[in-house]
């Protein structure tokens, strides 16, 4: 099946809320592009998250992020899997409000640690507590951004998927190609 989207669909949340998987299950069952802003920015970068965040700190990433945003935003309309912290910046708070349709993924720290393998890629998900509290900290900016709030606590992908699509499709973001 191919569909279409009326925007672009940025996918937000804490690592782990199955922001990139999601995006991946749903475009290959409507048969739309997805694209990951974390993978998007490592190619263009030619380095991985977690040198950059090594070797140029944060502020730096922020600053490459944010150009990433602007360019997908600019796109035709895509499913956009946003990295973690993208609801960071208010420049990028207001691309992802003006631009597209902001779907949050909730997670629980807990639920997000027995999910992800290998933290060591995510160098700000640290340990269990201070994933807490972050979490915490961005509540409001990932509620503030968001047009959906689906809560992803025990469904699995697919169910997940199914349940942003009838979102997607009921608010007239996507329809079936004729
Ligand atoms: N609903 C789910 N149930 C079980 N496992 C899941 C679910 N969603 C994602 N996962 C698993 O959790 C891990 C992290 O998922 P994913 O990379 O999609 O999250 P993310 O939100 O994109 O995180 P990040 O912000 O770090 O990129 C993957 O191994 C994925 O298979
Ligand atoms: O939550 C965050 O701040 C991050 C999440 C990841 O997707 C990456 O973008 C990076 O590790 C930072
Ligand atoms: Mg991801």
């Amino acid at each position: 099946m191919v569909s279409e989207l009326a925007k672009p669909v940025f996918f937000v949340g804490f690592m782990g809320a199955g922001k990139t998987s999601v995006a991946r299950k749903l475009a290959r069952t409507c048969g739309i592009a997805s694209v990951d802003m974390d993978t998007y920015l490592e190619r263009r970068e030619g380095k991985r998250v977690r040198e950059l965040f090594a070797e140029a700190g944060e502020e730096a990433f922020r600053a490459i992020e944010t150009d990433v945003l602007r360019e997908l935003a600019g796109k035709d309309p895509l499913l956009v899997s946003c990295g973690g912290g993208a609801v960071l910046r208010p420049e990028n708070r207001a691309i992802l409000a003006e631009r597209g349709y902001v779907v949050y993924l909730q997670v629980t720290a807990d639920e997000a640690a027995s999910r992800i393998s290998d933290v060591s890629t995510r160098p700000l998900f640290r340990d269990l507590e201070t994933a807490r509290a972050t979490i915490e900290a961005r509540l409001p900016l990932y509620e503030d951004v968001a047009d959906a709030v689906v809560n992803t606590a025990g469904k699995s992908v697919a169910a997940i998927a199914r349940e942003v699509r009838g979102v997607l499709e009921r608010e007239g973001i996507l329809w079936q190609r004729k």
